[in-house]
């Protein structure tokens, strides 16, 4: 077995377990937790996969996201992925919040400095459900994604890049337009290089424009009082503005009022999400 178990805890009939691996895709070990339904005793259970924002480990959303209640009630498993690789041994790749170490930003990087271990679109689209489907009782015909601010960029590109390998998408305040954001400009430049033609593959509101898959039914909230919103780090309108003209983009983008961008935020609106997509894990 490549996966080595590092804790299990009981919840809502389950378990919570952490695990790590060798991963080919980034040359360092990874770790992911997972919340395995009752279900999962007996029969493969579909899953949604979670992808976490800057600074986070698969222990943010584990801890904090309330999500285990709620795939219990569907019977469906939670997979929860670190944000990038760990201690690759790079030159200032842990200086900042935003870039580097917790802020792989789901891209497969071409730059000289991080090509090697910054591979994170191949991890979470290939390397992992792999894993999974082959080691733990996942059905890989049943999956969806979701995930929150820089996550949410994962979820959303990870469906769109990947036509049907997903059921549905769904994204709490996600980077929605990284190539207009500062956060996405400067990723980008890190990960992808200067030329931002290359920035059009890993960015929602570009790849949104050509989507021709089957129907993709994608669920999006903000919150109006999101210091990032404010800033302009996320653009949820550029996104809904190009997928409001898809046919088979089908989005219902919600405005949360009063709410932050924080984990308070995620945990309140994850039985949404999870019921969300559970809707089309059962079909
Ligand atoms: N430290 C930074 C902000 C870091 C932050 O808010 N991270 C968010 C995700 S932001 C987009 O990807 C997060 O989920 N943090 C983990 C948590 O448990 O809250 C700053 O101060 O600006």
């Amino acid at each position: 077995m490549a996966l080595k178990l590092v804790k299990q805890n009981k919840a809502f009939g389950g378990w919570v377990k952490q695990f790590k691996h060798a991963s080919s895709a980034t040359k360092t070990e990874m770790t992911f937790s997972v919340f395995l339904p009752q279900e999962a005793e007996t029969s493969k259970v579909p899953y949604v996969m979670y992808l976490s924002g800057l600074t986070c480990t698969d222990e943010n959303v584990t801890t904090k996201g309330n999500s285990q209640k709620w795939a219990a009630k569907h019977g469906i498993a939670f997979v929860a992925p670190d944000t990038s690789p760990r201690g690759a041994g790079i030159e200032g790749e842990d200086e900042s919040y935003d870039f580097g170490t917790g802020a792989g930003f789901y891209v497969d990087a071409t730059t000289s400095k991080f090509s090697t271990n910054y591979n994170m679109y191949s991890y979470i689209s290939k390397e992992l459900p792999g894993l999974l489907e082959s080691e733990l009782p996942l059905d890989g015909g049943r999956k969806s994604i979701t995930g929150h601010s820089m996550g949410g960029h994962g979820a959303l590109i990870m469906a769109l890049k990947n036509p049907g390998m997903f059921r549905s998408a769904s994204a709490f305040a996600p980077i929605a337009h990284p190539s207009a954001c500062p956060w996405g400009e400067k990723a980008f430049t890190g990960y992808l290089g200067e030329d931002k033609t290359a920035w059009a593959a890993y960015d929602a509101t570009e790849l949104a424009k050509s989507y021709d898959g089957p129907v993709l039914p994608i669920l999006c909230d903000q919150g109006t009082a999101d210091e990032f919103y404010e800033k302009k780090q996320l653009l949820p309108e550029d996104f809904a503005a190009v997928a409001k003209d898809r046919e088979n983009l089908h989005l219902e983008s919600r405005m949360a009022d009063g709410y932050d961008h924080s984990y308070y935020f995620i945990a309140t609106f994850m039985e949404d999400h999870l019921d969300f997509a559970a809707n089309y894990l059962k079909k």
